[in-house]
């Protein structure tokens, strides 16, 4: 018994230079661990935003953005979080009245005061950038431009955001920033994946954006926008023509139709028993026809339909001028394109008529997509209202037009064949973000596309983390078994006598 108890207290373990060595290492080891995991923990999930208002020529609408805090010039993530359809038309019709022009915004601005964090406010760059109707108007009375862009950057000015400027963006910019948008969105550029086209049909323009192998800027440098994205770089394709969003399409087309027959315009586009009383000077207002009013024209005309899809395909035609191309290949009007290539996201008008003439579906034969239309343009217009009791009056009557500009731009403007026309995915959205050029234009004013790839960590954080438990376990178990000199059993064993 004697030589137990002297055992025991020759134990070694029980000495006070082991247990302070021990408890020196547990210590250690924890505050490794935890230093490791405090370190590299992703922040406690914080969130930043901006604003972009898209002041299109038809409408404004607002969007509001939503990243992770620390994701800020990473390939993090960037998305919409709500949008706010400004009531009423867009900026540009308020030349004659600018301050209702900012009055208008104030109720989407307030929506997003109750949308964005409080204390985010004053950190969330405000940006609001105008497109084909503001270029109209700058073109056609540059000072009247000018006080509509006074009157809302003063309304903004008062809004609790940190408001960057409005301005018109360059339709080079529009068309590359609804490219950055799509491509972004689908995370094609941070995996440098092929990229997809864009088509963006407007009130008053359309864009048309993509990368195709046969071009490097040289034939037409005023179509090039280069760049270079994630450690890649595009050399981009795209125009932007003024004056052929639909709005001004339809009006083109109007304006031709007027040239003979004064007073009543009997027109192919719209459903037979379609009839309305339109103004000249209405039909006029815009620099894309002003030239072309007809002297001694009466103050208004009857404007009534013949429902006629090839014979309304004849007048679309007419708005493209096919003759005159000084480069290898052009689209139209004397403009510079390669053949298309690759698969296209149209969005926007694009998207809002083919949806609603249920023409989505790209895999059904041009062919039969024309041969639906034809039926839906001689279906007569009393018929087509009681269809469509809820959809708005303008739009419902324009949808026969609208279908047939759309095809007809495809082919015969952008020369998209019966193969090409199934690359066309009709799109609204992509993973909840609206199609358009607010989100590219964001990304580029924000910095937050990284020219160069970034450095990704050599392991996930669980996978650090775990790596460096492990590895501190076993530092650990090293230093106790580096003890094993002073353990009991290899210390001298006293002899039980
Ligand atoms: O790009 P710009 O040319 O400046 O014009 P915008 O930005 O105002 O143009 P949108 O894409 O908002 O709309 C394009 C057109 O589609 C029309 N539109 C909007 N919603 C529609 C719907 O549900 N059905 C049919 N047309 C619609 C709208 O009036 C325009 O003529
Ligand atoms: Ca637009």
């Amino acid at each position: 018994m004697s030589a137990q108890r002297e055992m025991k207290e020759k134990n070694l373990w029980h000495t006070p230079v082991t247990i302070i060595i021990t408890v020196i290492g547990v210590i250690a080891i924890v505050a490794l661990v935890t230093v490791a995991v405090l370190q590299n923990k992703p922040l406690h999930q914080k969130y930043k935003y901006g604003i972009v208002l898209d002041a299109g020529s038809s409408h404004t609408a607002l969007y509001i953005y939503e990243w992770p805090a620390e994701k800020d010039n990473n390939t993090g993530r960037v998305e919409q979080t709500h949008s706010c359809k400004v009531k009423g038309p867009g900026i540009s019709s308020y030349a004659s009245d600018p301050v209702k022009a900012g009055e208008s915004l104030s109720e989407c601005m307030q929506e997003a005061q109750l949308k964005v964090p409080k204390d985010r406010h004053q950190e969330t760059p405000l940006y609001l950038g105008a497109t084909a109707g503001m270029r109209l108007l700058n073109i056609e009375n540059s000072s009247a431009s000018d006080r509509v862009f006074q009157a809302v950057g003063e309304a903004l000015q008062k809004s609790p955001f940190s408001f960057q400027g409005a301005r018109i963006l360059s339709g080079q910019e529009e068309g590359a920033f609804g490219w950055v948008t799509v491509n972004y969105l689908d995370d094609r550029l941070s995996q440098g994946l092929e990229t997809t086209g864009a088509l963006d049909l407007g009130g008053a323009s359309t864009q048309i954006s993509f990368i195709s192998d046969s071009f490097d800027g040289s034939e037409s440098p005023a179509n090039s926008v280069t760049f270079r994205l994630y450690g890649n770089d595009y050399n981009l394709y795209t125009h932007s023509f003024l004056c052929y969003g639909k709005d001004q399409v339809l009006r083109l087309v109007l304006a031709h139709l007027t040239q003979s027959g004064l007073g009543n315009v009997a027109d192919p586009c719209f459903h037979s028993g379609y009839m309305e009383t339109k103004n000249y000077s209405v039909l006029y207002d815009s620099p894309c026809v002003s030239d072309r009013k007809p002297s001694g024209a009466p103050a208004t005309f009857t404007h009534s339909g013949r429902g006629d899809f090839l014979q309304c395909q004849e007048m679309v035609k007419k708005v493209f001028n096919f003759t005159n191309c000084k480069y290898s290949q052009c689209s139209f009007n004397g403009v510079f394109q390669p053949l298309v290539q690759g698969p296209f996201g149209a969005f926007s008008a694009y998207y809002f008529v083919m949806n609603f003439l249920n023409l989505t579906d790209t895999s059904i034969p041009l062919e039969v997509v024309k041969e639906k239309l034809t039926r839906y343009c001689a279906t007569p217009w009393n018929e087509i209202q009681q269809q469509h009791p809820k959809v708005k009056v303008k739009y419902l009557a324009e949808y026969c037009f609208s279908g047939t500009y759309i095809l007809t731009l495809l082919t015969e403007g952008y020369n998209f064949t019966s193969e090409s026309y199934s690359d066309i995915k009709f799109i609204k959205k992509i993973k909840g973000s609206d199609a358009g050029w607010t989100l590219g234009y964001m990304l580029n004013l924000t910095n937050m596309i990284p020219a160069e790839a970034p450095d990704t960590p050599l392991l996930p954080h669980a996978g650090y983390v775990s790596f460096v438990t492990v590895i501190a376990l076993l530092l650990f178990v090293l230093f106790i078994v580096s003890l094993r000199p002073l353990w009991p059993s290899c210390s001298k064993q006293p002899q039980i006598v």
